[in-house]
């Protein structure tokens, strides 16, 4: 039994900057000044006492769901860290202290983007603009914390990171051979196909704290993790998407040692040939793939780093 609201979305400007982050080879995300931080966010409560709204059309201890989106919009006027999960933390620990009758709540929220805009700096060369961006539907950030209260106090059940959206296209050198030929088969193997994959990574930290944010130097940045995919698809001449998704994720794992687990999701949407032969070198037409679509799940944590890390 739960109930909740979605789609809140909240803008907050001049929030906390990110700062202090460790640097990985494979990304030159340092941090970001969060003068505009967009979320959509979802809060989703859970208590026996919410029982009798069901049950008897009593909503004696019913906080409406507007009533929570206002409590939300509020709290990010308040909230004075640099991160998702950090905010959804923060929220989520206040609906525990302000309502008895909440028991537990879920908190999630993926980032609305907004990307830096070059200006010119008056020397010749460009800077990001510190008053305008760009709305983006680019990949984002994705945090959710489960909190309950447990004798008078907010602890944490569970707590899951993420980037969603990444969609990735790589030109040649993928292929996709020696799998099950039978009389269902007809699908030709590719030594050399252009390979198009939608991607959501997903990880828990060993310590859920750590996802706060409030020790840089332990925070994974969504920026980071989306870079080294993009990274190790470049640098991979991989066989399938699960091949590469095994990849980056030994490489995420090789690079942030305080994660637990990190999960894929993965879609093909590798368009098709239509021209090649009659084309120079490696030069081709494609279309979009008609439905449907495949996928690949799978979860890694630090035991599959020692067959095959490099
Ligand atoms: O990378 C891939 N993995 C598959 O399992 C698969 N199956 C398929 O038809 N195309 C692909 N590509």
């Amino acid at each position: 039994m739960n109930y909740g609201k979605k789609h809140v979305n909240v803008y907050r400007t001049y929030a906390t900057p990110l700062t202090g982050l460790r640097e990985i080879p494979e990304s030159d995300f340092t941090g970001k000044p969060n003068t505009l931080l967009g979320m959509e966010v979802r809060a989703q409560v859970e208590g026996e006492e919410f029982l009798p709204s069901f049950r008897d059309g009593d909503n004696s201890k019913v906080v409406a769901t507007d009533s929570m989106k206002n409590f939300i919009l509020h709290h990010a006027g308040d909230y004075d860290g640099a991160t998702v999960e950090g905010f959804l933390h923060y929220v989520g620990s206040e609906f525990l202290d302000t309502y008895d009758q909440m028991e537990a709540v879920r908190m999630s929220a993926d980032e609305l983007q907004f990307d830096e805009r070059p200006v010119p700096d008056g020397e010749g060369g460009f800077e990001p603009s510190e008053l305008v961006f760009r709305v983006s539907d680019n990949e984002s950030a994705f945090g959710e914390y489960y909190l309950k209260r447990e004798d008078g106090d907010v602890v944490i059940e569970d707590q899951r990171s993420g980037v969603t959206g990444i969609e990735l296209v790589k030109v040649k050198d993928n292929s996709f051979v020696g799998y099950v030929q039978d009389e269902y088969t007809t699908l030709p193997e590719r030594e050399n196909r252009t390979l198009y994959i939608g991607l959501d990574i997903f990880w828990t930290y060993d310590d859920p704290e750590a996802a706060l944010g409030e020790d840089p130097e332990e925070y994974v940045p969504a920026e980071q993790v989306r870079d080294i995919a993009q990274v190790v698809f470049d640098e991979k001449d991989v066989n399938s998407i699960q091949d590469l998704v095994y990849q980056i994720g030994l490489r995420v794992l090789e690079r942030f040692p305080q994660l637990a687990e990190v999960n894929f999701e993965s879609r093909n949407q590798t368009w098709l040939g239509v021209r090649k032969d009659d084309l120079e070198g490696d030069a081709k037409v494609l279309r979009e793939p008609p439905r449907p679509t495949g996928f690949q799940r799978f979860s890694m944590d630090h035991s599959d780093l020692e067959g095959g890390a490099e």
